[in-house]
């Protein structure tokens, strides 16, 4: 069963020159299903729209047209706390969400106070489960993130998600900054999370090796379109479009 479907999105921006203004479409007639509990890679060279996409399917931006469908439900911004809750995004800057002159604990503890995710008197126990789960400890809530390596932060993005207890995670080119044994660490954890978890996640990569390493399934975008989308053997064992085969030969980074 899907848990969030994309229909008939298309967002174009504007490009401004000094002598005139036109428009630029960055996606075209996308559709496209996350299943309940799988992962989903969004793979394309850069500018193909990946994450225009994204930020649309994380409700951070609104298409101009088509329709985003939760558990059911059309959803338009802004979204219900619950359902705000419920879809979190990754950067693949983790400054996005770890403001750098808080620590980590200040930049976590918030949202879950406001939320009230869990009681307060709970909530370090409840942030060191899931430190521990993701390869950190407390300690790592005492730094600032320019402390902290790019791998550690990418953890603590990840934790932060975690936190408000998502049913969509959106992992936007999160390995793309990091070295490869980094990368494939964190790879493996979103893995686990998402066996132990069960929550769905979309996988933006443009890394087709990483993404044979994590991926159910696989939908390959180029300038704005949806070329080609398959189970990942398949895609890798039998690709039909003469793009996918073009990204299939070119150099994987984490073979
Ligand atoms: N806010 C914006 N205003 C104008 N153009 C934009 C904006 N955001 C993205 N674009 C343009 O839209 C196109 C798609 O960008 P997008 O970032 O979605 O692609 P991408 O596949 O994620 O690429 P990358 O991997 O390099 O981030 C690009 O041509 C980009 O320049």
């Amino acid at each position: 069963m899907s848990i969030l479907e994309g229909k008939n999105i298309e967002k174009s921006y504007k490009d401004r020159t000094f002598l005139k203004t036109s428009h630029h479409q960055v996606l075209k007639d996308i559709h496209l299903e996350l299943e309940e509990g799988e992962i989903l890679a969004l793979v394309g060279e850069s500018g193909s729209g990946k994450s225009t996409l994204a930020n649309i399917l994380g409700f951070l931006i609104d298409p101009d047209q088509g329709e985003i469908i939760y558990k059911g439900r059309s959803l338009k911004r802004p979204l219900d706390r619950q359902d705000r809750l419920d879809i979190q995004m990754v950067f693949q800057d983790p400054f996005m969400t770890l403001h750098p002159r808080k620590t980590v604990g200040q930049s976590l503890y918030e949202p879950l106070r406001l939320h009230k995710i869990v009681q307060e008197e709970d909530i370090k126990d409840y942030l060191a489960g899931l430190l521990n789960q993701c390869g950190l400890s407390l300690d790592h809530l005492d730094r600032y993130p320019r402390a902290l390596s790019g791998g550690q932060l990418q953890r603590l993005n990840i934790v932060r998600a975690l936190s408000l207890k998502p049913k969509i995670l959106i992992a936007d080119e999160i390995i793309t900054a990091l070295d490869t044994p980094i990368a494939l660490e964190i790879i493996q954890l979103l893995k686990e999370i998402r066996d132990r978890e069960k929550i769905s996640i979309l996988f933006i990569s443009h890394d087709l090796a990483s993404v044979r390493r994590i991926a159910d399934r696989i939908l390959v975008m180029k300038d704005g379109e949806i070329l080609e989308r398959g189970q990942t053997q398949e895609i890798f064992q039998a690709p039909k479009n003469a793009y996918t085969k073009k990204l299939l030969a070119s150099i994987p980074r984490l073979s």
